[in-house]
Formats: C-alpha cells, structure tokens, sequence
C-alpha cells in the first residue's frame, strides 16, 4: 500500500521519518548533493537521485530565454528525478536576489544597498511577495536570498549585496523572508523551516553565515577578524529574525572567522546556528566552498568533504563533480570518518524543508503564472522602490537656493555621462550574466529615457554620453544631468581600493559643472569618492546606487512628483584611506554621514 511518506496528511516528522528508513547510504548522500543545471542528466537525476539543481549567476536554457522556457527545463528535471526508485523530487535554487534577475524581461528592484536607504521594511516584504511569484512562474521553488551581510568595509566587491553597515537596518530589512515563503502564523514552532504556499511562494536563504561583510579591508572570500562578542553584535545579530520567520534554508559564507574557514566551523555552524538560534532548516554551502577547505582547491576532496559535513555542513552545492562527491561521502561513513547520526540530521533536515515546501504533492510548474515575469504592478513596485532608495545629498549651492526639482519645461537641457542610458550599468551585478554587463541586457526604462519621457514637449533633450567642450559651452542649457558611476562587478571582481568615480567621472563633473547649472546621479554600489573642489561645482547631487529597470522612478523625484526618502544606510567617505568608517566610530568623519539624506520639499 501507499508508502507513509507519500501522504500528504501524515505530520511532516513522521513522513521524515518513514522516507529516511528507506534509503540506502548512497540515496542519502546524493540528497545531500545540489548540481549545476549543466550537469543534469538521466544517471544523475533517476538513476543516482541527486537532491538538488541550481543554475550558476548567468547559466540558463539559452539567451534571451522566456520564462516558460525556464519552466519546462525545471520540469523536466523533476520528471526525471520522480522517476527514481523513492521518487523524492528535487528542489531548485536560484539566485533571485534583485528580481528574477537571470530571466530576461523580470522586474529587476534596486539592489540592498538601494533598499536599506528607504528603510522600509514593509517595501521589501512587497519585493519578497513579486520576486516568489516571478520564480514560481518559471517553476523554480527557492531562491538564494536574503544576503544579510552586514558590510563594514566598502572596498568589498559584495557591498551592495548588503543592505547597510548598520545591522539594526539589516535585521528589519530580513522582512524580505516572510515576502518570500509568506507568513508563519503565531502558533508556528520557532526554528522550523516555512513556506505559505507553493504556488506563490519560494524557500529563501540567509546568507552567508556568518560575518561574510566583516573580513579584513572588504577582501572578498577574506578573514574577519573579529571577538565572539563583535561578530554576534554585528554580523550574527539579522539571523535570529530571519530564523523566527522560518527561513528554510541558509548559505555558509566563503569567508573565514579568526581564521576559522565557516564551511568547516563546527562550532557556529552546529553549535550556534543550530544549536543556540535554533535552525532547524538546511544548511547549504556555497559554490565549490568546500573544496576551499585545502589547498591546491578541492586536491583533497575526502578531506573537504570530511571538514564541511562533520561540522555541520547538510547539502553541498559541489556543482560539477557529483560522483565524486557521492564516492568520497560514502567511503567516508563506511570508514566511520562521518557518522551516520551526521548525515541522517543531514538528510532529516532536507527532506523535512521538501516536505514543507509542498514540492512532493506540487512536483511541477503552474502556467497561470507565467504572465506574471515583468508584469506592470511589479515594475510599479520597483519603481516605488527606486523612488525611496535615492538619497540627496546636495541641493542648491547656497544654504537658501534649492536646484530640485528640475523643470519639467525646461527650454533646453543636457544629459550626460556613462551611466545616462545604460540598462545594464543601473542594474549592476547579478543581472542576467553572473557579473551583470552593459547595455540593453534586460527589458527597462533607462535614465535617459526617463527625462525624455517626464519633460515637456517644447523642451529638448540633447543626450551626449561625454559631450565636448564646443557642445557644452554653445549649448544654452537650462541645465544638465550627469550620470555617472561603477560599471557591474560580482563578488571579488568587485573589490577596489580605488573608490574613485570611474571613467574620469570626476573631469566630466567638472567640465559640465563650470559651464551649466549641474546635477549628478551617482549609479553605483556603494560610495564613491567626490572631491571637495567637485562638490562645491555642482548644484545638486544624487545617491541612486543600483536602482534597475525602473529608471521612472528616478525622474519620479527629480522633477518634484514625489520628495527624496531616503538616508544612507552606510558612511559617505571623504577618501578610502579612511576605511573601514562606520557609524559609532571615534574621530566619525565621513563627507556625508550614516543616516543623512536631504528632503526637496519642507514637509
Ligand atoms: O550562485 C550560487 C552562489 C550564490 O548564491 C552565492 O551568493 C555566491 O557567493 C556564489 N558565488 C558563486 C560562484 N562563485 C565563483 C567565484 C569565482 C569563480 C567561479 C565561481 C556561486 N554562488
């Protein structure tokens, strides 16, 4: 008859319970397994039954694909896997961490540095909500998301991941969770992984445990140097939240703790992650972080291997080299180096988010939901998002004047700079390539083409990326536009020294500045150096960081629609060798500090 498992009004421990009496070590282990979507095929989904897929930032069935594309792949994934001997489906993740932000043409918000400027917690759990329905129409059950990071030093190239250095903004913005999986009602046991409903929500992720914004200079990957006391009060302190809201799962960080490598830290891992805060979802590692655990990478898998799940490491995210993975786990427990007690917590752990997660009674896609990806309301929301996340930070060069808001019937006006039409540069990183790109890339509204659509029709618009002199000085301008900022950058290729405004972004200020009333809108991940002799030039100046696709939401301020919100949720330094600067230092001196932000309007 019906096996227990397969009864969906079974309690969800004993269903745990009765499946994990069933499977062989090597079922076990390869639940434990999570593979890159490149690596799926028959052997590995029904044959040896692998636990998990995911796609790398980037990886997708083809350019440009459409969101029942990304649905059909997910599904048929899961046929294969429901064909294994127990049946057990997989769960797939991605990183859906500003939008659907692999798919093309999904609502792409503002990135979390963007967010922790409006300080609006009930904003992000909106995000959460729209971001689960745009991944449930392309079948996928679990995204990669939150990064709570709490970064202390800009020069990180992970910096906008996080939504501010102040882990008081981290922790209320974790609201981004019950968007996500929904709410928990009150009765729900704390600890225990959630998920409201499984067709319009995803499993999110708390990542990366624990202190991936505190290392040394921002060094990606790095070490944070750090007492117990600093790391709970800062870099530990917005799990407990996301734990309360049930997250399902959370991500070990790259980085490492007083030198301790967290993928093999027993100690918070196993004995303060669960242990302490009580998480009873799975603990995932992060990409090829184990094989981070010796030198050369991965020379010694057993040995990764060993460290990671002995110190409470539940499903690894290998993603290539799964049969490996499964041998070397097996010889480990057959030779007692791994006890089996580990991986059946493992395993538990696992199979307890599946079962909540809906996926064994809902294994496959829902179509009523593709028109769902990019659809107005969401690009409404991303726009209100936009709106609350820019932070102004000049406004008139004289204590009396105010420059904004911009006229609307402007005769003439200029605009400029690197950033004034480029899609890709105002989504930033993790946009549908891993490390995002310029361009095109994605369905938007470009700065640009937000002036030109929120103007008058006398007025003109005349757009030069880097205008010259002649154009500048003849061009009788009301005023001008300069955008200006960082190009995309993903994880270590995002780590500088040099925080300086790119592309000689500072000579184009100035040249502009000297001839037309200016404003800038700086486009970036983080603060970036403005020189004094620079300030003092421009009439007004804008904070914009990662906005993405809904440019309107920029031009919604500028022009007086609605006043600026926002305050900045990390230090504005005068210079990098000022950093680490944050909010509480002594000698706290920064050009713009923590929690600063100009209104337009007197309220
Ligand atoms: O995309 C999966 C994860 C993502 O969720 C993590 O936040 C992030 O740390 C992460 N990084 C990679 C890939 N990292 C990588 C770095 C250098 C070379 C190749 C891959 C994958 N992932």
């Amino acid at each position: 008859e019906r096996p227990l498992y397969k009864d969906a009004s079974a309690p969800v421990e004993a269903r745990v319970r009765d499946l994990l009496g069933r499977m062989t070590l090597r079922e076990k282990a390869a639940q434990m397994a999570q593979i890159e979507r490149t690596v799926v095929s028959p052997r590995a989904l029904a044959e040896l039954a692998a636990g998990s897929v995911l796609n790398a930032g980037g990886s997708a069935p083809r350019d440009r694909a459409s969101p029942a594309d990304w649905a059909r792949m997910v599904d048929d994934m899961q046929r294969l896997a429901l064909s294994s001997r127990l049946a057990v489906p997989i769960l797939y993740g991605t990183d859906a961490v500003h939008g659907h932000n692999n798919v093309f043409g999904a609502t792409v918000f503002p990135h979390n540095v963007g967010l922790g400027a409006s300080r609006d917690a009930e904003l992000v759990r909106k995000i959460g909500e729209a971001t689960a329905l745009e991944v449930r129409a392309t079948g996928i059950h679990w995204a990669f998301a939150p990064c709570v990071a709490v970064c202390r030093d800009p020069r990180w190239g992970r910096c906008y991941e996080s939504y501010s250095e102040d882990p008081e903004i981290v922790r209320s913005l974790t609201m981004i969770v019950t968007g996500l999986q929904g709410q928990p009602p009150a009765d729900h046991p704390h600890g225990y992984p959630f998920l409201a409903s499984v067709r319009d929500n995803v499993l999110a992720c708390a990542k990366h445990f624990v202190g991936d914004g505190g290392t040394y200079k921002g060094i990606n990957e790095g070490n944070a140097i750090c007492s117990p006391d600093d790391l709970e009060r800062i870099h530990t302190k917005p799990y407990p939240d996301c734990i309360a809201q049930g997250v399902a799962t959370v991500m070990a960080s790259y980085s490492q703790w007083n030198g301790e490598p967290l993928h093999a830290s027993r100690h918070l891992l196993t004995d303060v992650l669960k242990g302490k805060l009580g998480f009873e979802g799975f603990v995932v590692s992060d990409w090829e972080g184990i094989d981070r655990l010796c030198e050369p990478r991965g020379s010694d898998y057993r040995y990764c291997v060993a460290q990671s799940v002995n110190a409470g490491m539940d499903m690894i995210m290998i993603p290539h080299r799964f049969e490996k993975f499964l041998e070397d786990l097996v010889f480990l427990v057959e030779t007692g180096e791994i006890s089996m007690s580990r991986i059946d917590d493992a395993v538990e752990r696992i199979l307890r988010v599946k079962f909540i997660s809906g996926v064994f009674e809902h294994p496959f896609s829902d179509p009523s939901l593709l028109d769902v990806v990019g659809c107005k309301e969401h690009r409404l929301l991303a726009r209100e998002a936009v709106r609350k996340s820019l932070v102004l930070l000049k406004n008139g060069k004289k204590q009396s004047e105010t420059f904004l808001p911009l006229a609307k019937n402007a005769k003439r006006i200029l605009v400029a700079g690197t950033h004034a039409d480029n899609i890709g540069y105002q989504c930033g990183g993790w946009t549908i390539a891993w490390h995002g790109d310029s361009g095109k890339i994605t369905l938007g509204t470009s700065i640009l083409e937000a002036i030109q659509e929120s103007v008058g029709v006398e007025t003109e618009v005349v757009y030069e990326e880097c205008p010259t002199e002649a154009i500048i000085e003849s061009g009788e301008f009301s005023y001008a536009i300069v955008a200006v900022g960082e190009v995309p950058y993903a994880e270590g290729l995002g780590d500088r020294t040099d925080l300086s405004i790119p592309f000689n972004g500072s000579d184009l200020i100035t040249r502009v500045a000297s001839k037309v009333p200016t404003l800038v809108v700086v486009v970036s991940g983080r603060p970036l150096v403005i020189e004094p002799q620079v300030l003092e030039k421009i009439d007004a100046l804008v904070a914009a960081w990662l906005p993405g696709s809904e440019g309107m939401g920029i031009t919604d301020c500028l022009f007086g629609d609605h006043d600026f919100v926002g305050k900045l949720p990390v230090s504005w330094f005068r210079s990098s060798d000022q950093l680490p600067i944050n909010v509480g230092d002594a000698n706290y001196d920064p050009l713009f500090p923590f929690g600063y932000g100009l209104k337009m309007f007197r309220s």
